[in-house]
């Protein structure tokens, strides 16, 4: 286990920001096909809040990727471990994110729906560390931006615990103890 150190982000918080970044989506994607990809695992608590505070029907899906490096960086080559089974060529997608860190993940599957025909690809965050942004990736809905710490909950792990903390905490790393 690890030392929980302060929370970063209140519940509030998160769910002020919830709120405002759905009342953006729901008018700018008003009229439109609009399906909500979430990238698991991290994803799945704010895309639960998201997806509510749209106030027109959305489809939604999941992709799960993995990317090869150490347990707290990414190194930018990312592996489909579960693909979506939705058709989205001519819809418009929108990405759904816990944390953006380098960018590279993103990066990647922009790309990817690009070539798969989708109408557009935008992306959502509730976190974003822009002090670590390797790949300089528009990011068209920016929950909270955070300093570069390694924290946890509201679906960000460590080691696969504290997914289910309610809040974003500031975790003690390796270094740090
Ligand atoms: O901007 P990047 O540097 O590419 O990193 C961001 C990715 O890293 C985290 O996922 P992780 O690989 O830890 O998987 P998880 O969501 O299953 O915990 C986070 O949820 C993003 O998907
Ligand atoms: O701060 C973080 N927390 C959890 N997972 C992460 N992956 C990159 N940065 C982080």
């Amino acid at each position: 286990m690890k030392e929980l150190r302060k929370v970063l982000v209140s519940r509030a918080q998160l769910e002020s920001r919830v709120k405002e970044l759905g009342a953006a989506i729901s008018r700018d994607y008003e009229g439109k096909e609009l399906v909500l990809i979430g990238i698991l695992k991290g994803a799945a608590v704010f895309m639960a809040d998201l997806m509510r505070e749209i106030s027109f029907p959305v489809a939604i899906d999941y992709m799960s990727v993995s990317s090869y490096g150490s347990s707290s960086t990414t190194s930018g080559v990312i592996t489909i471990k579960q693909d979506i089974n939705t058709d989205i060529r001519g819809k418009h997608v929108l990405l759904v994110e816990d944390l953006i860190d380098t960018g590279l993940t993103l990066q990647h599957l922009g790309q990817l729906f690009a070539l798969r025909e989708a109408a557009s690809v935008s992306i959502c965050t509730i976190l974003s560390k822009p002090s670590r942004r390797l790949a300089d990736i528009p990011i068209d809905y920016c929950g909270i931006e955070i300093p570069d710490e390694f924290v946890v909950g509201y679906g960000l792990d460590y080691a696969e615990q504290y997914r289910n903390l309610p809040e974003v905490w500031i975790v003690e790393t390796e270094e740090q103890q």
